[in-house]
Formats: C-alpha cells, structure tokens, sequence
C-alpha cells in the first residue's frame, strides 16, 4: 500500500532559509546536520513540503498532505483549549480554525520561516525520545479466541506520522506513560490501549487512545448525523478530510463529557488533539478492556432475571441521556456498549445528535430497535417500542436510579396485555411494526394537520398522536400555538439552562449554534414516511402488516418452546 519510491529524495545541497536543517537522501534516509532524526521517526518523517516520499500507511490516510505536520505542532496543546475550565469551547474551537486555517506560520510572525522548521524538527527531536514507548505490538485482547483478531490488527496498525507525532505528544506531556496494541480497529477508529505512570509513584491509571481513521469512505455514511445539525454546518468541510474527522473527535469529546458530567457510565474523556482521543479504560487495573455487551457471558443461577435488569438499566440510560444530556445516541446496539459486572457502559458516541436534531426522535427509535431486538434475543420480555419511546421522551417522570427502575417496573404493570400468550407477543409485533413505519414529527412545525390535532387533544385524544410526549403542557396550547414557538424553542432553552449549571458549559454541538440558522435546520431534514397519509391509509397499513404477521405465525415456534430453547443457550455460557 505504501509506496517505498523515493520521488523528492535527493540530497539537499544545503539548508536553505526554507529547508531544514537536516538532509533526506533516498536510500539512507535523514542525514542529520544538527541532531539525529532517529529511526522511529525516519521511516515516514518529512517535515518539508517539497518533499512527496512520505510513506502513508495505516489510517486509510490518503491525503497528499498527511506529512504536514503544522497542525500537530500548534500550540494549542498546551493552551488548555479542550479543558472544561477553558471557557467556551465554541470560541476556542472557532479560534482553532481560524489558526489551521491561516496560511502564514503560526509561530511568531517575526521570525525568519527557517526557524518554523527548526521549531518542528526540535520538537520532533524531543519527542523522539519517547518512541519506544508505542509498543503497538503488544497486544492485549479479552479472549484467546480474539488472537487471530489480534494478529490481524497487529499488522494492519501502522501509524502515520501525523497520528505517530500526537500520540508522542501524549506521551511527552504525561497524558499517556506508554501506548500498546489495539484493544480494536475498525472501519472509523482504531482504539489503543495506554498507561500512565503517575509521577508521584502512584498506581498505573489505564486509558484508552482512540485514533480516528480520514480515509474517506468511511464517513460517507455520517453525512445524515451532520445534516440538520444546523450548529455543525459551519464547521463541517465535507471536502476536507482530515478537519472531517477532527469534527467528529471532537464531536465525541464533547458529548462524553456531556454524558460523563451527567453521571451516565462511560469512559472520562481526558485528551483530545486533532483526530486522536484519550480517554478513561473500560477495563481493569491490568488494562484488559471489558467486553462489548455483545460478548458479554453472563455467569450465575440467575442470567434470565439479569439480562432482564440488564434491559431496563438500559432504558433507564436512554432516558437520563435524553432527558439530562439532551442528547441521541444515534448508534446504540450491544456493539457500542460494554459491560462489566452486571453494569453497562456507554460508548461510540461521535454520531449523538442533539435532541433537537431534526432527526433525533428517527434516530432514537432506531435506537430503540436495536435494544429491543437485542435483548429479546436473549429471551427478555420486551416492552413494545411505543412504551420504551414514550418513556424516554416523556418530560414526567424520574430521571435517576433507582427511580428509573422503578418506573419501568411500573410499565410492565400497566401494560394492556403481557406477553404470555402468543397472541401477546403477535400484538406485539405488529404494533412494532406499526410504530416503526410511523412518521414522527420532531417539532410542532413539523406536524401535518395541526387543526386535526388540536381537535383531538381537545377531545381529550391526545394519547393517540405519536408525539404525544412532546407536547408538555407548557409547550402546547394547541389553539394558540404558533408553528414558530414550538416544543423546539422551548428545548433550546432548556439546553441553555441545562449548559450553564453543567461544569463543562458547552454543548455537543460545534459552532455557536446561531438561532437564525434554526429554520435551516429543516431544509434537508425533511420528514419522510408516513406524513401524508390519511386516517384510512393508515389503519389499511395496520390491517396490512397484522395480515402478513399472521401468515409468518403460521410457521413460527411456540412460545414456550422458545423460551426453553433460549434458556439452554443461555445456561451454555455459564
Ligand atoms: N474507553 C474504552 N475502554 C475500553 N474499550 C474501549 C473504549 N473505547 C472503545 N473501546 C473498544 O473499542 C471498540 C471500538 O470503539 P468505538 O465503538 O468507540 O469505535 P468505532 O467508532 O465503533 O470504530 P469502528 O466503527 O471503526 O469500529 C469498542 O467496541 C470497544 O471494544
Ligand atoms: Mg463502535
């Protein structure tokens, strides 16, 4: 994949004021007139642009200019702009955009451009000192079944240099002590394991180092989590890689810190620079990192009622992020959760939306899919999409432990119909189906007939409008409402509100979320689905999909046959 041709390699004859103070030749690579460029470094450093030899490896990384080391070495590592204590992040980032941006150097303007290089180069100087402290060889995995997975990653992970310089960086300013093999690589994301060794001798804190891929095929599909999120626009350079994948680590930084400061398990996050995240371990004191939920092999007499708690933690976590954080996961599944001791932990969350997204309430019943499925896999007795959906949006009702348990307890109780007949569990179905085709509005402006609607409500109908739980008292006065004063402008304050009593005082988003981009916000999230049809297409659907469920019962396991039948799989993993 990477090329070993030299093109720019002859020996320089001299440094010029442009040129550094070191030599590159083809086949010996750096000839040193100062200090040594060292071998860790040697094998893809170029810090000079005329220079196109740079072995770009790994990280999909396929920009021309993935040796332009500038980025890296802005000091903006130092300035304390990523900590919560820093003020507006929104300033701060607007601030570093402007710095990547500017063409002249960003070292004092005064100085003769030789010595931007000379800045570099000692800098890539110090830190060479720390190359043997990436050891991506070793290599820690949960299960030996994992090895091959292991080796895999073993050999695929080759760090740009870009990405070699910052985590070195980490390394220098005591973010990290030592960075080892992939606890994971993926598509979008390789994921290191780290340690630090405190200073004062304390014991060995673990991280995690997550390192975002700029290839560019691998966020084509992120393009639905950006449009809409009105806050996101002005940042987002689709032609531009590499500021693309900064976005989304930063996207990530911030809605973990969100959801961290709102108490909600998930990793700390410590460190972002660029496209590469540190962050807390999910693992324990040695470094082995929990398992994804998906592998996770529940132990005891009791593993039905577990993965039932399992279930409801788990609503009770969707509802906290949504009513506390403000936010969607977007991506929840058994793959972006892990789980350790009958606890889960939240992960993956670059792609959460505000709850205003004009997406979100989409992307949350999807959400609510996957978990749902997941667990009735494992023989939970789900309730329907509708309720958990209710549930989490509902501004009533508690949003702590063990409130929340409670109050999905309290469903179960009051559910129509429980699941002990086939006939339940086929009801089920199809009111899932139903849901999940149904369109949802997101805001008031949204809605399709809102004179129907209020006549509904009025008639004291309201619980049968899918978005029933948006319309919180003090939101809706059906009669007088305004499409422009909606359940959405009330959020926004909420979030203010919220923003300014949480510690970290930013939001997820990542520009200064001007309101009168509000209205855009519509332009391309426009509503899809079920919009315009009328009462009667609607119930011809409904009898439609109870038709078709009926066929497929014809050949369908009987309930309890099932149910033994999971219960034995599940006993295996004991
Ligand atoms: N803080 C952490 N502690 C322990 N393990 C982690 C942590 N963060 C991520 N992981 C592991 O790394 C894997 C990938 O992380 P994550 O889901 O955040 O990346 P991703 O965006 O899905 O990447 P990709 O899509 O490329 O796989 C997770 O499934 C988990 O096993
Ligand atoms: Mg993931």
């Amino acid at each position: 994949m990477a090329s070993s041709e030299p093109t720019g390699g002859a020996p320089l004859d001299a440094a010029g004021p442009h040129q550094p103070p070191y030599i590159y030749d083809a086949s010996q690579g750096y000839q040193a007139t100062t200090e040594a460029v060292p071998a860790e470094l040697r094998s893809t450093t170029n810090s000079t642009p005329q220079h196109s030899n740079t072995e770009i490896l790994d990280n999909g990384a396929s920009n021309n200019d993935e040796d332009d080391l500038d980025d890296v070495f802005d000091s903006d590592f130092d300035d304390n702009d990523w900590d919560p204590e820093a003020g507006d992040l929104t300033k701060s980032y607007n601030r570093q955009r402007q710095l990547n941006s500017s063409v002249a150097p960003r070292i004092n303007a005064q100085k003769p451009t030789a010595n931007t290089f000379n800045s570099v180069d000692d800098q890539m100087s110090t830190l060479s000192k720390h190359a043997a402290k990436i050891r991506l060889d070793d290599v820690k995995q949960g299960s030996s079944k994992d090895k091959d997975k292991a080796d895999r990653a073993t050999s695929e992970l080759v760090l740009d240099q870009r990405t070699r310089m910052i985590l070195l960086q980490m390394i220098n300013r005591g973010v990290v002590s030592e960075i080892h093999g992939a606890i994971s690589t993926g598509k979008e994301a390789n994921v290191y394991g780290a340690v630090l060794h405190p200073e004062d001798g304390g014991a060995s804190i673990q991280r995690a180092v997550k390192v975002y891929k700029t290839a560019i095929l691998v966020f084509k599909d992120r393009e639905r989590y950006i449009t809409g999120e009105h806050r996101f626009k002005a940042g987002a350079d689709k032609g531009n890689n590499r500021k693309m994948v900064k976005l989304w680590a930063e996207k990530e930084f911030r809605n973990l810190r969100r959801l961290h400061a709102a108490g909600i398990a998930c990793p700390e996050p410590i460190k972002l620079k660029l496209h590469v995240l540190v962050m807390e371990l999910l693992g324990d004191k040695r470094g082995w990192a929990f398992p994804r939920l998906r592998d996770a092999r529940l132990e005891g007499e009791d593993v039905e009622e577990q993965w039932r708690n399992l279930y409801i933690q788990l609503l009770g976590i969707m509802r906290r992020i949504y009513q506390v954080c403000k936010l969607v996961h977007a991506d929840l599944s058994e793959y972006n959760i892990l789980y350790n001791d009958k606890k889960l932990y939240i992960i993956d969350v670059s792609q959460s939306v505000e709850h205003e997204h004009p997406r979100a309430l989409e992307f949350m019943r999807m959400d609510i899919k996957n978990v749902g499925d997941y667990f009735r896999r494992q023989g939970v007795d789900i309730l329907p999409d509708r309720t958990v959906f209710d549930f989490i949006i509902s501004p009533e009702g508690p949003v702590e432990e063990p409130a929340l348990a409670k109050a999905v307890e309290h469903l179960y109780e009051v559910r129509p119909v429980g699941a002990e007949t086939d006939e339940a569990v086929a009801e089920l179905e199809v009111d899932n189906e139903v849901f999940r085709n149904q369109y949802i509005p997101q805001t008031l402006d949204q809605v399709y007939d809102m004179e129907k609607d209020a006549q509904k409500l009025d008639r004291g109908q309201g619980s049968d409008l899918v978005y029933r739980n948006l319309l919180a008292d003090k939101v809706v006065q059906p009669k007088e409402q305004k499409p422009e004063a909606g359940a959405d402008e009330v959020a926004e304050e909420e979030v203010e509100e919220d923003d300014s009593n949480s510690s970290s005082g930013d939001g997820a988003s990542l520009d200064s979320g001007d309101s009168e981009d509000d209205e855009s916000r519509f332009e391309k999230g426009t509503p899809r689905g079920k919009k315009h049809e009328d009462k009667d297409e609607k119930k011809n659907h409904k009898l439609a999909v109870k038709e078709a469920k009926r066929e497929k019962r014809k050949d369908k396991i009987p309930k309890a046959v099932k149910k033994r039948l999971v219960s034995t799989t599940s006993r295996k993993h004991k």
